[in-house]
């Protein structure tokens, strides 16, 4: 499915996207995820999560700000999406920096995910090996964790998401770098949470492949023109917000996307 075709699509049925995510993002990622054309809900209660997530069209899960509790409902949610077919996306903020993140990271993908999307560090770091980021940012190129996101689709049998200057994606067969954003992305906080929840909204009406590329497009080609003369990062937050609600399906096709 072609993104803009996604974005009809996503756009037409609004689906409702289960996101448990951190404090940080709670609010930034609710309103992306209005903005593009979804009906977010975040909710993550232990007691209510497993009645909740089988009435989503998916679940994104972000572990940025753990606690006990949180894990509790995550896990629930999780087990939630798998035993009724609903989709369900990770973001594995900083899993590397401790070991109680490691762990809680561990047990999430148990669960196996359908799409798993981290920067450059997050993903090096989830194959073992060493990463230097520093906490939830990356200090590693995208191209330095090509072979390994490949390797992990594999074997996990999903798509891994790779975000940076440029974009990777793959499923393990099929790979594509989708260019565009902004350099003022990284100045806000938050943008990588937004888009895994964006993420979600298009896994809800897409498969996850097509999804994930339409999500990273829609943000891609909003994020340039948001950066466009804007004078810093305050502006960003508020033209990207709706940069991402003004750009039109056929818009997404700008994206730039060479497939490897
Ligand atoms: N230098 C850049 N130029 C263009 N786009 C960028 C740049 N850095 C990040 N992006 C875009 O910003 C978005 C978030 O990606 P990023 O890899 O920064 O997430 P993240 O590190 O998980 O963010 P956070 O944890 O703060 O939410 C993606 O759409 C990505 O393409
Ligand atoms: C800054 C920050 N710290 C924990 S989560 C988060 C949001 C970006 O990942
Ligand atoms: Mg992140």
């Amino acid at each position: 499915m072609k993104p803009s075709a996604a974005c009809q699509t996503m756009r037409d049925r609004v689906p409702l996207v289960h996101c448990i995510t951190n404090y940080v993002a709670m609010n930034i990622a609710a309103n992306a995820t209005l903005a593009a054309g979804a009906s977010p809900a975040m909710l993550h209660a232990p007691e209510e999560v497993a009645d909740f997530t089988p009435l989503a069209g998916v679940l994104t899960i972000n572990i940025g700000t753990l606690s006990p509790q949180w894990v509790t409902g995550m896990l629930a949610a999780a087990a939630a999406a798998k035993s009724h077919g609903v989709p369900w996306v990770l973001d594995p903020v900083a899993h590397f920096i401790t070991p109680y993140r490691a762990n809680a990271t561990q047990d999430l993908l148990a669960h196996k995910p359908d799409i798993i999307r981290g920067n450059a560090s997050e993903i090096i770091a989830l194959s073992g090996q060493a990463a230097s980021g520093k906490g939830a940012d990356s200090g590693d190129d995208v191209a330095q964790a090509q072979d390994v996101a490949i390797r992990m689709a594999s074997q996990r049998n999903c798509v891994v998401a790779v975000t940076g200057p440029v974009d990777f994606v793959t499923d393990g067969t099929r790979k594509v770098t989708v260019h565009g954003g902004s350099d003022l992305m990284p100045k806000v906080t938050a943008m990588g949470c937004s888009l895994t929840a964006v993420i979600g909204a298009y896994a809800a009406v897409a498969p996850a492949f097509d999804a994930t590329v339409a999500a990273l497009s829609h943000f891609a080609v909003a994020g340039a023109r948001a950066g466009a003369d804007c004078p810093g990062p305050g502006q960003f937050q508020v033209r990207f917000l709706d940069q991402l609600h003004a750009l039109q399906p056929a818009d997404l096709d700008a994206a730039r996307l060479t497939w490897l």
